[in-house]
């Protein structure tokens, strides 16, 4: 690879080349190909059943591909695990919650960042590292608009608070790459909105790659649009021209739909 060409691709956040997985005899990725320049806001929309959330597995480790290359700021991660690949910077939310419901929401946050650096929880305090933790906690739950909840048992927070509680956990790795799993799922419209608009605050040294059937948020929220079908990519451009592509429309029909 000449150095204009490596150069180019340590500035892509996350590219995915050609991967593919298979289930037994199904092919639920094939040869998919993704480029997600630093700071980008890149959507994976397509029909139920197209490989999306096989894709993002593929992508954290989760799931074993077949065949092809993942990458994070030109770094080839395929051979790692799902740890090593976190470590590396991978973060991930998931469609139904995995929160601790009795925690509060600040220490939720806490103990994600004191499992970033390696400290056990109970010897936080001796150590003197409880509050530099406590306060970097706090400026995360600031920053996602929930600083006035950060004293409150996650489980009984409203359902679209608990997602956004996700993403705060989530950024507790500092994570270069974040992989969103229909975020705004089962939340209500007004609430959804709000929480796009908190990602859309998020720093650009943070790459998302979100999943969502909700063509409004798509067209709001991302930049760039990948569209899967039965495992392959069908298209991809801006939300204007997916939305606009003959071969979208058609996958589209006879399922949910693009929605508007
Ligand atoms: N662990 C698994 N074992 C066998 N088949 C699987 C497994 N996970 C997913 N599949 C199949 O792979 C295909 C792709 O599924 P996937 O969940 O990735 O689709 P999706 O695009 O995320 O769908 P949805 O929008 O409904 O979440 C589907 O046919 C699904 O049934």
């Amino acid at each position: 690879m000449s150095g204009q060409a490596a150069a180019a691709r340590a500035a892509e956040a996350l590219a995915v080349e050609r991967v593919s997985v298979s289930f037994g005899e199904l092919k639920a990725v094939r040869e998919v190909s993704l480029r997600l320049p630093q700071g980008a806001r890149h959507a994976l929309i397509g029909p139920n059943g197209a490989g999306k959330s096989t894709l993002v597995g593929a992508i954290t480790g989760a799931v074993s591909a077949s065949g092809g290359r993942v990458l994070l700021n030109g770094e080839d991660l395929t051979r790692l695990g799902i740890s090593a690949r976190a470590r590396r910077g991978l973060a991930r939310t998931f469609q139904i919650t995995s929160l601790f419901p009795e925690m509060t929401a600040i220490d939720s946050v806490a103990l994600a960042i004191a499992e970033r650096e390696g400290l056990t929880w109970r010897f936080l305090a001796p150590l003197g590292s409880r509050a530099a933790v406590m306060d970097e906690a706090r400026e995360i739950l600031e920053e996602l608009g929930l600083a006035d909840l950060l004293g409150r048992v996650v489980g009984e927070l409203a359902y679209g608070h608990q997602r956004v509680m996700e993403i705060a956990i989530a950024l507790a790795s500092r994570p270069r790459v974040l992989l969103l799993d229909e975020p705004a799922a089962g939340i209500p419209a007004g609430e959804s909105q709000r929480l796009f608009e908190v990602l859309e605050r998020l720093s650009r040294d943070v790459t998302v790659l979100f999943i969502e059937h909700d063509m409004h948020l798509v067209r709001r929220f991302a930049r760039r649009v990948t569209v899967l079908a039965a495992g392959q990519v069908l298209a991809e451009g801006t939300p204007a021209e997916v939305a606009a592509d003959a071969g979208v429309r058609d996958a589209y029909l006879g399922t949910r739909g693009v929605r508007h």
